[in-house]
């Protein structure tokens, strides 16, 4: 994808393949918010009258489209990346020998980051991805039984992007709660500037660090 209207576009094939809000952002990688103002773009440009809408700005939400494709179409590349996350993480210990994959993006990621540090891999699916309707709050995440479990190790957490915080903080709860300990996490774009989780390290090998502040209303950028 080179552009918004790409990404306009994309946003309305999703809406009218009956895509959920929340599953188009996970598609493109883009905030709810930026999906929402994606699809009401869609449906202005089409005509399109069934599009739910949702209040967005005048310059639309303040977000970052983060397309690694060209990354994660082919192996070599993807291996490639990986051994560049597993240096950033064996920064933090040598002794981990177990990595958690986000699902589903931040699995193959994490595939390549075990293979290159030799440890066993596991995958955290987060607790958005069993969101139908009602309250999120009320599900919990899981580990998938098919891969390693995370119980009573020490364990480094890849995943590809933090747009929000939300996964990478569930994530580290998770290992928490399960008797898992997170010695660091490591994703390729980091967009919020998180630094840290309850004292886990997250390292990224690209910051988005937005310059000016555009019409932000607070004027505190
Ligand atoms: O910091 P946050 O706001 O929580 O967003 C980051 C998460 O969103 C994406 O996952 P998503 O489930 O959207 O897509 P995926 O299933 O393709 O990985 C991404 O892979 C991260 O896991």
């Amino acid at each position: 994808m080179k552009n918004v209207d790409d990404l306009i576009d994309s946003a309305g094939d999703l809406a009218a393949r009956g895509l959920s809000r929340g599953e188009i952002a996970d598609e493109l990688n883009v905030s709810r918010e930026t999906a929402s103002w994606l699809v009401e773009r869609a449906g202005r440009s089409t005509g399109a009258t069934d599009v739910e809408t949702e209040p967005a700005s005048a310059g639309g939400p303040q977000d970052v489209h983060v397309d690694w494709s060209a990354i994660g179409e082919a192996g070599a590349r993807l291996s490639a990346v990986g051994v560049a996350l597993a240096d950033l993480l064996r920064e933090h210990s040598h002794d981990v020998d177990l990595v958690i994959g986000v699902e589903k993006a931040g699995v193959p990621l994490a595939t390549a980051v075990a293979r290159e540090l030799e440890t066993d891999l596991g995958t955290y699916t987060p607790r958005k991805h069993q969101w139908e309707e009602g309250d999120i709050e009320d599900l919990g995440g899981s580990f998938s039984r098919n891969f390693a479990q995370v119980e009573g190790r020490d364990c480094f957490i890849v995943d590809d992007t933090i747009t929000s915080g939300t996964t990478i903080n569930e994530a580290v709860e998770a290992i928490e709660e399960t008797g898992g300990h997170a010695i660091a996490a490591a994703v390729l774009v980091d967009k919020q500037g998180v630094g840290d989780v309850e004292g886990v390290p997250v390292d990224a090998l690209m910051q988005v660090i937005r310059v000016g502040n555009d019409s932000d209303a607070d004027g505190d950028e």
